[in-house]
């Protein structure tokens, strides 16, 4: 039987847990990959306090019969272990596989009754089911397009020259390290490396004494591009395969020594943790805004930067935090600690812009590459993305409710980023959380 698929949204879902819930309603519905002890890992979907058993739903036939175009091959292959080969089918396939969702899980769904009966062999209670990270990582690139981080960080690397003259014409990154990029919950150890100390002019070796957070916007790579054939900022977003959450880990005082002249290597290669849940361009729509204008005497972006679609929707409004557990914290039972607020429209560039500077000069994206859009800080204290910023550079220590105290990170802290956005006529949509411990240098 086919049901007729229509764009409307519906709001209400028979799966009762998913209304009114606030990060994982029928608004949303994030693509992740988990595993429940014993089986094979597999593709779900968040929706209210489970996860939609992907793999069960293919092989119960449910995508074949709100067949709409390529809502099950999208299916079939989202059912998988790593979803590359989703994100290769590009856009037009993941809004069929969005509508086949709404259309199985709507209040009122003609399939209720059949998915019920599957019971949680299909809808699995999130809290057994182990997330992993959702795709294989080929290439990791970390931009810099959080100006106020840009500006803040520049202030104390380079007092003189804060923002370097390109900064407002090359949207800046570095190619970070997949190999070390693992999903939240994950653990590692403080990195060790050479570091300058004070006054000195020669380094010395041993863990790093200035271990830090970023907090950052991660974008999922859809379909990629052929070598030597740049994407169009026109085609830019199409590319674009969905959004998580990104912690870029930070040894400080590595970085301080080692980044001139070709910038980040040993300092942020140890670890980055991302969120679980792939948030769809298509559940995004709502909370896009007007790129921010550029302040007065800012130069326009070169033409093949520039579309004026973009410009007027490619920004996102998204609302950020980042949250720290201590251990003392931890042990007498405390919630994590709020030390930032901040918000995705604290970027410079657009993630279009990102998508198509990168494969200007013909460099290959490919599906299920990772860039992460760079710390996002906002202008006031409370607002900065990483411990360098909310403490001038290791100044000032943060104060916590429990009377401790951190200027960098301490072994055994937890550090949880956390997103949201809320639509204007009520309801929301939330990330899930990034979460990562520092365990002391081994
Ligand atoms: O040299 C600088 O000004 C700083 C560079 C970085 O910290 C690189 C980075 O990860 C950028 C970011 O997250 O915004
Ligand atoms: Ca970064
Ligand atoms: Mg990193």
């Amino acid at each position: 039987m086919t049901q007729s698929l229509t764009s409307h949204q519906p709001v209400r879902s028979w799966v009762r847990s998913a209304n009114d819930h606030p990060d994982f309603s029928l608004l949303n519905l994030p693509l992740g990959v988990f595993r429940v002890a014993g089986e094979s890992p597999r593709g779900g979907v968040a929706i209210g306090d489970s996860v939609l058993d992907l793999r069960v739903a293919v092989d119960a036939g449910l995508f074949v019969e709100v067949e709409q175009g390529l809502a099950a091959k999208a299916a079939a292959l989202a059912a998988g272990s790593q979803l590359n080969a989703f994100f290769a089918l590009g856009k037009h396939a993941r809004v069929q596989f969005r509508q086949a969702l709404l259309a199985l899980l709507e209040e009122g769904s003609v399939y209720q009754v059949r998915m019920e009966a599957l019971g949680e062999a299909l809808l699995r209670p999130m809290s057994l089911c182990e997330m992993l990270l959702p795709a294989r990582i080929g290439d990791y690139t970390d931009f810099y397009v959080g100006i106020n981080h840009a500006m803040n960080v520049g202030k104390l690397f380079r007092p003189d020259n804060p923002l370097l003259p390109n900064y407002k014409y090359v949207p800046i990154g570095y190619h970070g390290r997949a190999s070390t990029i693992a999903v939240s919950g994950a653990t590692f150890h403080r990195p060790k490396g050479q570091t300058l100390p004070a006054g000195q002019t020669v380094p010395v070796f041993g863990p790093s004494k200035k271990l830090d957070f970023e907090l950052e916007l991660g974008i999922w790579i859809g379909s990629g591009n052929q070598v030597g054939q740049a994407i169009p900022i026109s085609e830019a977003a199409d590319h674009i395969g969905g959004f998580c959450l990104l912690n870029d880990w930070s040894a400080r005082d590595v970085q301080a020594w080692e980044y001139q002249p070709l910038g980040p290597f040993l300092s942020k290669s140890f670890a980055t943790t991302v969120s679980p849940w792939i948030i769809s361009p298509e559940a995004l729509a709502p909370f896009r805004k007007a790129q921010p204008s550029r302040p007065e005497g800012d130069p326009e972006p070169l033409d093949y930067l520039l579309d004026h679609k973009d410009q007027a929707e490619g920004a996102y409004d998204i609302e950020l935090e980042v949250l720290l557990l201590t251990e003392r914290m931890a042990a007498e039972g405390m919630e994590p600690e709020v030390i930032c607020r901040s918000n995705t429209l604290n970027m410079y560039w657009t993630v279009a812009q990102m998508v198509t500077h990168h494969s200007v000069n013909g460099c290959q994206l490919q599906s299920g590459d990772l860039f992460g859009s760079g710390t996002l800080s906002g202008k006031e204290e409370g607002e900065f993305g990483s411990l360098l910023e909310l403490t001038h550079g290791g100044k000032e220590a943060l104060q916590l409710a429990n009377g401790e105290r951190r200027t960098f990170l301490e072994d055994g802290d937890v550090i949880v980023l956390r997103a949201r956005c809320h639509a204007e006529g009520g309801g929301s949509i939330g990330f899930g959380e990034c979460r990562g411990k520092v365990l002391p240098a081994c």
